[in-house]
């Protein structure tokens, strides 16, 4: 990225020798990107993240489709990007169905293949949540949508860089990306967009991006956004392995030393570096605290949700009971995690649920 905050700062829609190599070090971006999830470069549209790439699926296939109905399906487990950008359509004369999850968290494609009807111009279901971590059938659903022509788009802010995801193989006509989410920078993302999709901008101006999203391109972030992708694309195999073997031992160690915990979501179809769990009379933003004093960063709910301080509605959707779901706390493993880190986390939790139990038993008994 560097080279293009220093020296390379030209403007990509310039024509002279700055702006040319700019415009180069964008395309070479995107292909990088295209070749991550196996689709063409000219398909792939950089947006500023996974918010207004949701926001551009949503609200873009909703303007230009509105010709052919008014009615959307979604999961009631989606990021705040695609449920808002519903509720914006429904305010605007949209009708959307919000779908159930079972305790898992999985949204089952039979239930997406009877929400669909005439007048349904899309499905819109994440390919893993950022809260509990489940994977969902997305090729299934792609599937069905595909034979029912109808465009599905997933949000797959969560998946990109940490699971194999192909968008041919798996039917998918829209899909959302962020780049902080696998060691790209922040503030940059991508919607894939099959060619033949009609899409409206929700920004307009210059045309930049052919058109859907004008302003001029953020070209150091988008370089570091392909180089993130050429990377997941060589290490993403070898750090799912890595990932699924210190999540099982962070489960299996939270299990068995500390009493009155649960995992939420999926025991195995969850994203390799997701461990959610709900421990019993803990409050997890008590518990996120005193981690932190530890030097042990913990998430309770979703960290892009936390500014709002609502319930976590993910948890509440899976049908754990809301004393429960206040009581959970979300571990990030990542590629800088090491085995030593997880033995740290899970005898620091246990040390301090015991505290706190002991206390409390102490003052109860006082
Ligand atoms: C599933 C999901 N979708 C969308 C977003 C929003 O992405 P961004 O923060 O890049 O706008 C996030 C952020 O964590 C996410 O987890």
């Amino acid at each position: 990225m560097l080279p293009y905050f220093y020296y390379d700062y030209g403007n990509p829609s310039s024509i002279h020798p700055l702006g040319r190599r700019a415009r180069e070090a964008v395309e070479r971006a995107r292909e990088q990107v295209a070749q991550l999830i196996n689709c063409q470069p000219n398909e792939v549209i950089f947006t500023s993240g996974g918010t207004e790439a949701d926001n551009l699926a949503i609200l873009g296939v909703a303007g230009a489709n509105v010709s052919k109905g008014r009615h959307v399906i979604t999961s009631q487990i989606e990021h705040h990007a695609v449920l808002e950008a519903c509720r914006n359509l429904e305010r605007n004369g949209f009708e959307v169905t919000y779908l159930e999850v079972d305790p898992f968290g999985i949204v089952a494609p039979e239930n997406v293949r009877d929400a669909i009807r005439p007048d349904t111009i899309l499905v819109s279901i994440m390919t893993a949540n950022n809260v509990i971590g489940t994977i969902e059938p997305v090729a299934e659903i792609g599937a069905i949508c595909q034979k029912l022509g109808v465009l599905f788009h997933t949000d797959a802010v969560q998946a990109v860089g940490h699971l194999p995801i192909d968008v041919e193989r798996s039917d998918i006509d829209l899909m959302s990306l962020s780049a902080h989410k696998f060691y790209g920078p922040k503030g940059v993302g991508a919607l894939y967009a099959r060619g033949s999709v009609a899409l409206s901008p929700i920004i307009f101006g210059g045309g930049q991006e052919e058109g859907l999203r004008s302003g001029t391109e953020n070209v150091p972030a988008i370089v570091g956004m392909g180089a993130a992708a050429e990377i997941a694309r060589y290490e993403s195999a070898g750090e799912e392995f890595c990932l699924r073997k210190m999540s099982r031992d962070l489960i299996a160690g939270i299990m068995t030393s500390v009493p009155g915990s649960r995992l939420n979501g999926h025991p195995d179809k969850r994203l390799p570096g997701n461990v959610n769990v709900s421990i019993e009379g803990m409050e997890g933003e008590y518990l996120s605290g005193e981690l932190a004093k530890r030097g042990i960063c913990v998430s309770t709910g979703s960290a892009c949700s936390s500014a709002t301080h609502e319930a976590p509605y993910v948890l509440l959707a899976t049908g754990l009971d809301r004393d429960l779901a206040n009581c959970s706390i979300r571990l990030s493993l990542g590629k800088h995690t090491t085995d030593e880190d997880i033995k740290r986390a899970v005898q620091t939790l246990s040390e301090i649920v015991q505290k706190v139990r002991a206390e409390s038993e102490v003052y109860s008994r006082w």
